[in-house]
């Protein structure tokens, strides 16, 4: 089913220059609201890194497949550097740029990934900016 909105959470753990390259490549397919940024130390602890967070609420041009979506992120991912082999002890675990869909919306209906539920502290506040009404909804909680 074509998706034609989707709310994404947004991390760089290297620079907030990746951040922004990633919201610029992300707002080309479309149009989009960015929250504030969110910087925090990692929640798992496995890294010394800081991680700079947002939420951002896009509107496609043209609506996609879940699954072709996933895959055009996963080259905006790319794009901005993140590279899986650093995802390890030995590069103090480096992502360059994770991007996560928290939900999307098919007709007038959202969805969630029930995977990625609760969001984290910081996804909350950040999407609280700029999608109140999906928690308001209880779609997101
Ligand atoms: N809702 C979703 N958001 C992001 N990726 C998803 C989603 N559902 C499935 N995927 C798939 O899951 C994989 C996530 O890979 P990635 O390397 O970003 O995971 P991770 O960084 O280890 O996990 P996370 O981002 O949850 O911390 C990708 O292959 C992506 O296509
Ligand atoms: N503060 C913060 N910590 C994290 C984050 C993140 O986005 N923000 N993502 C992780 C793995 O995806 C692990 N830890």
């Amino acid at each position: 089913m074509a998706i034609k909105t989707v709310l994404l959470g947004l991390g760089s753990n290297v620079c907030q220059d990746k951040l922004n390259q990633g919201i610029l490549l992300l707002g080309s397919l479309g149009s989009c609201v960015v929250s504030d940024v969110i910087s925090g130390q990692d929640y798992t602890a496995c890294s010394r890194r800081t991680y700079d967070n947002v939420c951002l609420l896009l509107s496609l041009t043209h609506e996609n497949e879940l699954v072709d979506l996933l895959d055009i992120f996963k080259k905006i991912e790319i794009q901005c550097g993140r590279d899986s082999r650093k995802k390890t002890a030995q590069y103090d675990y480096e992502v360059a740029m994770d991007i996560d869909v928290l939900a999307w919306q098919i007709g007038d209906d959202w969805h969630a990934d029930g995977r990625r539920l609760p969001l984290k502290p910081h996804e909350k506040i950040a999407a609280k900016q700029v999608a109140k009404q999906l928690l308001d909804w209880g779609v997101i909680y």
